[in-house]
């Protein structure tokens, strides 16, 4: 068996041999991929290569129409809504709400499969409130709200339901988090997945396309190209000059930064 899908007994998400086609045109080809608990792994390949539709086909916002995706070795078609809102919370990349709510009222409907007391519900609430300062937004209509507001918003009502969950093992898929973010709250936002990930051991995969965000934060990569998965492995094996420029056309450097201690990834066309 191919060693990237034994996992027998390990709590993962597993995706075997997905496929997916719009009007005949293949936009995922036998994806194999195995999501661990305690993990970063990143999804990045240039637009339209099939990113979001991997992660809408492995969390249910599409059918999935050929292979299969296990979640602790049972198909997520055999979970509840619920059941499967406890171990796993979804950003999408576009949100519509058709009716008028008060930002904070976004952020509580991450807590809809729960029954909590008001003072449990509060302190949540308040975690995240303090957490991405969302102080000055809470009791604003969220229709009003600029692109950049909202996201925050609607990234803490997916933390909010992951934190609230008793669950061992949980999942966060984020496609593009960043998305609107200025340069301030894209590296807080990133942060504090990264804290999560650590303290509640957090399977965590994002869809990045600032590869430099990508290499600081990672333990794994998956680099995708044309609906395939090209390379995947550990962020230092994956992230390489010459993946990267077989997957993007781009050149690309790590420097060292004396003033950040920290090897940074630079890219140029
Ligand atoms: N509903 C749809 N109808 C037709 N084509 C679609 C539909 N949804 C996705 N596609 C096509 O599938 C391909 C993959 O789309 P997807 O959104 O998964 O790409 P992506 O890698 O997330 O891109 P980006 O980086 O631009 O967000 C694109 O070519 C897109 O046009």
């Amino acid at each position: 068996m191919d060693k990237v899908l034994q996992t027998k007994g390990r709590k993962v998400y597993k995706i075997k041999n997905l496929n997916f086609s719009i009007q005949k045109r293949e936009i995922l080809k036998n994806i194999d991929l195995i999501i661990k608990p305690n993990s970063f792994l990143s999804i990045v390949g240039p637009n339209g290569c099939g990113k979001s539709t991997l992660i809408k086909s492995i969390n249910r916002n599409l059918d999935i129409q050929k292979g299969e995706v296990y979640l602790n070795d049972i198909s997520i078609d055999r979970y509840s809504d619920r059941e499967l809102a406890l171990k796993r919370s979804v950003l999408n990349q576009s949100f519509f709400f058709p009716y008028s709510f008060k930002a904070i009222e976004i952020v509580e409907m991450g807590l809809y499969a729960y029954t909590l007391s008001s003072k449990k519900k509060k302190e949540i609430i308040n975690y995240i409130v303090n957490k991405l300062n969302l102080e000055p937004l809470k009791n604003k209509d969220y229709q009003g709200l600029s692109g950049g507001e909202k996201q925050k918003i609607q990234f803490a009502r997916v933390i909010v339901q992951l934190y609230a969950s008793k669950e061992k093992e949980k999942f966060l898929f984020l496609d593009e988090p960043t998305l609107n973010l200025d340069i301030y709250y894209q590296y807080k936002i990133l942060d504090l997945t990264k804290e999560l990930q650590k303290d509640l051991e957090i399977g965590v995969c994002a869809i990045l396309h600032d590869i430099n965000q990508a290499y600081l934060y990672s333990d794994e990569i998956v680099m995708m190209k044309s609906g395939e998965i090209k390379y995947f492995g550990e962020t230092k094996d994956i992230l390489t000059y010459e993946n990267i420029f077989d997957v993007f056309a781009v050149e690309s450097e790590f420097v060292y930064s004396k003033k950040l201690k920290k090897e940074i990834l630079i890219t140029i066309s």
